[in-house]
């Protein structure tokens, strides 16, 4: 049998989530399709390692402003990782260590010039493509493209590189330069940037922020049901006032007046859609994200002193930290730029990695997700590639008939981020509601 919604939205991330939530409160009949057994996309609160862990999106910041929004709604609280004392960095063949402070001073010069131009081309960021023509002189350039003019010493352009390469999770050649600019502009300076991207977590974990939209929102939660298929009547396809069938692997449909696909753009291959989407769209998601790395979370053996290290941008791994100290373990946080040269779940191959700056290291235990091998998201967090923002995030953000896209690789803001599915989540949804016109009955409920 073939049931009924206003909406059917694909996907249980933070941007299918915060759409529900929204759509529900403004009175619409609303079904949530998702392909996992749980909630929460690619964030995901789970017991390893003898802990609750973050195996996907981890850290929040009050300078982001649709996180932040919910942080306060539900009441939730942050706490900080810890500062390192020391920091590793592998530059010119060599490992050389300093303190915190010597290493922020030896990182400024390549920042500094790297981002200088982030008010110049995203000063409005929620708008990043008001300074459009001037954007395409520059959105093919990737990071390593812009440093090369930079005047930087082979020290330096070897740490920022590994730099950039662990900011995308990806290899450095991909990291396009306006991305970067983009994510400094969010942040207001380079220092809120990086403090944003890895200084606070949530103390209750970011399941319970995830169960927290769910459950203020009256939507129909489905889950292990993968979406196949999703097809406008003729009208639809053409403009609003259309409807749509969307049909899940297990052979049930429903019919609906507006359809919020809510997975990321490397996800996109695993619905088949008619009419397809535009040209566009389909180049955007056959690239796919910058961000085929990894993220795994190792325990070593001994309690260790705070550190943290830059592997490189070859290298296997481009960041470990440490998170959390025990008796006699640390848990250490790491990432890499390519899940293809390593398994996030493989000690051995994590220690050998681990071993390229702390040889010293005993490696227990690792624990990680392989993100990018998975095909409901296919990526880690969304980054772009050169070229990616000019020629594509417009026609993202674009309803196809009674299709929308809603992700955080397509946000304005704090695009890659759980602020930019919610920002996409809220942006999408209101949108949504207003091709629906008024609700059935002309009222609207709060629930
Ligand atoms: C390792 C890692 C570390 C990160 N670190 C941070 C961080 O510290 N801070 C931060 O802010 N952000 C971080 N992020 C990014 C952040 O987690 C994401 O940008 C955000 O969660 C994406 O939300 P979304 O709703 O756009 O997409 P997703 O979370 O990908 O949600 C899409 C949903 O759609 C489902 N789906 C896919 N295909 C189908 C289908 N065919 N049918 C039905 N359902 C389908 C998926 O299962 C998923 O639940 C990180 C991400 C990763 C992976």
């Amino acid at each position: 049998m073939t049931e009924n919604y206003d909406v059917v939205i694909v996907g249980a991330g933070f941007a299918g989530l915060t759409a529900a939530r929204e759509l529900c409160r403004r009175g619409r009949r609303v079904l949530v399709l998702e392909a996992r057994d749980r909630i929460g996309g690619r964030t995901w609160s789970t017991e390893r390692l003898g802990r609750r862990l973050e195996l996907g999106g981890t850290w929040v910041h009050w300078s982001q402003p649709h996180t932040w929004a919910e942080i306060t709604r539900y009441g939730l609280h942050i706490e900080p990782s810890p500062k390192p004392d020391d920091v590793y960095w592998r530059a010119g063949g060599t490992v050389h260590r300093t303190t915190r402070s010597g290493y922020a001073d030896f990182v400024a010069r390549g920042q500094d010039f790297l981002l200088a131009d982030a008010g110049r081309y995203f000063g409005r960021p929620y708008e990043p493509l008001t300074a459009a023509g001037d954007l395409t002189t520059v959105d093919d350039l990737s990071v390593v493209d812009k440093l090369a003019e930079s005047g930087l010493t082979g020290e330096e352009l070897d740490l920022q590189t590994g730099i950039w390469a662990e900011h995308f999770n990806a290899p450095a050649e991909l990291c396009a330069y306006t991305q970067a600019l983009r994510w400094c502009a969010a942040g207001g300076n380079r220092h809120t940037m990086d403090e944003a991207a890895s200084s606070y977590r949530l103390v209750e974990g970011t399941g319970t922020l995830a169960g927290a939209i769910r459950d203020d929102s009256r939507a129909q939660f489905r889950l292990n049901t993968p979406v196949h298929r999703i097809e406008q009547d003729a009208g639809g396809a053409g403009g609003a006032g259309g409807a749509a069938t969307v049909t899940c692997a297990d052979g049930t449909t429903a019919r609906t007046g507006q359809v919020i696909v809510a997975l990321g753009l490397d996800a996109l291959d695993t619905i088949e859609f008619a009419p397809q989407l535009p040209g566009p769209v389909r180049r955007a998601a056959g690239e796919g994200s910058a961000s085929r790395g990894l993220k795994t979370w190792i325990t070593v053996r001994g309690r260790v002193a705070p550190f943290s290290a830059y592997g490189g941008a070859d290298a296997p791994l481009t960041f470990v930290r440490t998170e959390y100290f025990d008796d006699d373990t640390t848990t250490l946080v790491a990432f890499g730029p390519r899940a293809d040269v390593l398994d996030p779940n493989d000690p051995d191959a994590v220690g050998s990695a681990v071993a390229h700056f702390r040889p010293d290291l005993e490696v227990v235990d690792v624990a990680g997700h392989d993100w990018t091998h998975d095909a409901w998201s296919g990526a880690t967090w969304p980054m772009r590639q050169p070229g990616q923002l000019t020629s594509y995030l417009a026609a993202l953000q674009q309803p196809v008939g009674v299709v929308r896209l809603a992700c955080s690789d397509i946000a304005n803001g704090w695009a890659g981020f759980i602020d930019g599915a919610i920002e996409s989540g809220l942006t999408v949804s209101r949108a949504v509601d207003a091709s629906l016109g008024a609700p059935r009955g002309g009222l609207r409920s709060t629930g």
